[in-house]
Formats: C-alpha cells, sequence, structure tokens
C-alpha cells in the first residue's frame, strides 16, 4: 500500500526532516508511526497526502509513483486517503451532518448518495443521533469522532491520523483506538502517528520508530 525507497526530505530553511527513509506497509495492515518530535512523523504523513515532496528517492502510495502525479490531479488523489488530526479541524458553523458530507459534496456525490453514506459513517462512530447539532456543542471526544466520521465517509483505502488521541484521556482513547480498529477489520489501511507509548503497547501492532529523521525499527523491510 505505502513503499518509501530512499526518501529524503529537505526543507527550503535547510532543516532534513527525513533522511534515506525506507519501509513498506501492506494494504490492510495498521501500523503505528512514534518517535521524538521534530523525528518526520509530520513530513512523512505530508509526503504521502502530496502536501510536500521528496528531496529524493521514491514514494508509491497505492500502486502509484507519487512523483507521477502533477499539480491537478491532487485532489482526486486524495480522494482515497482518509485523514485525521488531533486538532480535528470541524467547521463550526455548520452542523455533525454538514461537516460529514463535505467531502462527499466536493467529490459530486447525489444528495441521496450522501444522507446514506453520512448517516452509516455517524453510526459506526456512534454519533448518529447528534447528526443536527453543532460540533462546538459536543465534547472533544465526540468531536474527534466526527473528524474520523469524516475521513472514513468516502470509504478510503488508507486513513492516515496524525496524534488523533493528543487532546484525550487514556479512556477516550482507548475507545478511538476501537474504532480504528474496527475500520481496519472492514479492510482499511491506518497509519497512526503518536507519541502515546502504553497506548501503542496496548495495541500490539507494528510500530515503525523514527529517530532524527531515519526509520531506527518496523521498517518491514
Ligand atoms: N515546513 C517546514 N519548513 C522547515 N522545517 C520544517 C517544516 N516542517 C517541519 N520542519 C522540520 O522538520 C523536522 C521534522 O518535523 P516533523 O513535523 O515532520 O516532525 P514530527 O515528528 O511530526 O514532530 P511532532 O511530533 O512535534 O509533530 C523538524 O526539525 C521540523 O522543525
Amino acid at each position: 500500500m505505502i513503499r518509501f525507497s530512499g526518501v529524503s526530505k529537505r526543507y527550503a530553511t535547510g532543516q532534513d526532516a527525513l533522511s534515506r527513509v525506507d519501509f513498506h506497509i501492506d494494504r490492510g495492515e495498521m501500523v503505528f508511526l512514534t518517535g521524538h518530535s521534530g523525528a518526520g512523523k509530520s513530513t512523512l504523513m505530508k509526503l504521502i497526502m502530496l502536501m510536500e515532496r521528496p528531496t529524493s528517492g521514491q514514494v508509491v502510495v497505492g500502486g502509484r509513483n507519487t512523483e507521477r502525479i502533477r499539480a491537478k490531479q491532487i485532489a482526486h488523489y486524495r480522494r482515497d486517503i482518509g485523514v485525521v488530526f488531533q486538532n480535528h479541524q470541524l467547521l463550526f458553523d455548520r452542523s455533525v451532518f454538514d461537516n460529514i458530507a463535505l467531502p462527499l459534496q466536493v467529490a459530486g456525490f447525489q444528495n441521496a448518495d450522501i444522507g446514506r453514506r453520512v448517516r452509516a459513517a455517524l453510526d459506526k462512530v456512534g454519533l448518529l443521533h447528534k447528526e443536527r447539532h453543532n460540533p462546538i456543542t459536543l465534547s472533544g471526544g465526540e468531536q474527534q469522532r466526527v473528524g474520523i466520521a469524516r475521513a472514513v465517509v468516502n470509504k478510503p483505502a488508507l486513513v492516515l491520523a496524525d496524534e488523533p488521541t493528543g487532546n484525550l484521556d487514556p479512556e477516550l482513547s482507548a475507545e478511538i483506538m476501537n474504532l480504528f480498529r474496527q475500520f481496519n477489520e472492514l479492510g482499511m489501511t491506518l497509519v497512526i502517528a503518536t507519541h502515546d507509548i502504553d497506548l501503542i503497547e496496548r495495541m500490539n501492532r507494528r510500530v515503525l520508530h523514527l529517530e532524527q529523521g531515519r526509520v531506527v525499527s518496523g521498517g518491514g523491510l
């Protein structure tokens, strides 16, 4: 599903964020990405999302060499990738339903289809009863679940989560991880960046460990 071969990223500032990174993640895997602050986790995610391009090396996602994806094809490419952020980036000027419907509207789905898919996603995260609420009225854990519903509503093959439990207490974090586990059981590939060592240990999955821009373990090659 994802293959990095000799990937380096140096930002315009001269900062080396990744240095000759090699790893492989199979379709259907759920992998944790960990490492100290500044180790390169977000940069690695941005390269998968094509928010950044590598300075050298090759990034292959879903069998596609991302080097060949041109700027105007990026929006289409991203439709198959769901993204979950720590600060969930919900829009507070519209309902929970409308927040989740947004990616489907952008992708040009019919209204009836949008309603069905949004409710299926809300049902999966246990928030069907909150569809008309404004997300600002929800708790942090609920807001994060709305963010997850939005990330998976398009049934992406790949979900990237950057510190998805960063603001949540251990119980809510465990709930979020259970959701991810369920999506993984449905066949989604998940890459979850986190500092939360306890959480990682409990989940018992492969851990890709970065240190100063290098993979020090778990690359799977
Ligand atoms: N846009 C940028 N321009 C210049 N340097 C950057 C940029 N983004 C990240 N960096 C630098 O690249 C290195 C890796 O950053 P990155 O955000 O990938 O790390 P991280 O592991 O995600 O850290 P954190 O856990 O704190 O989010 C850091 O030294 C950072 O300062």
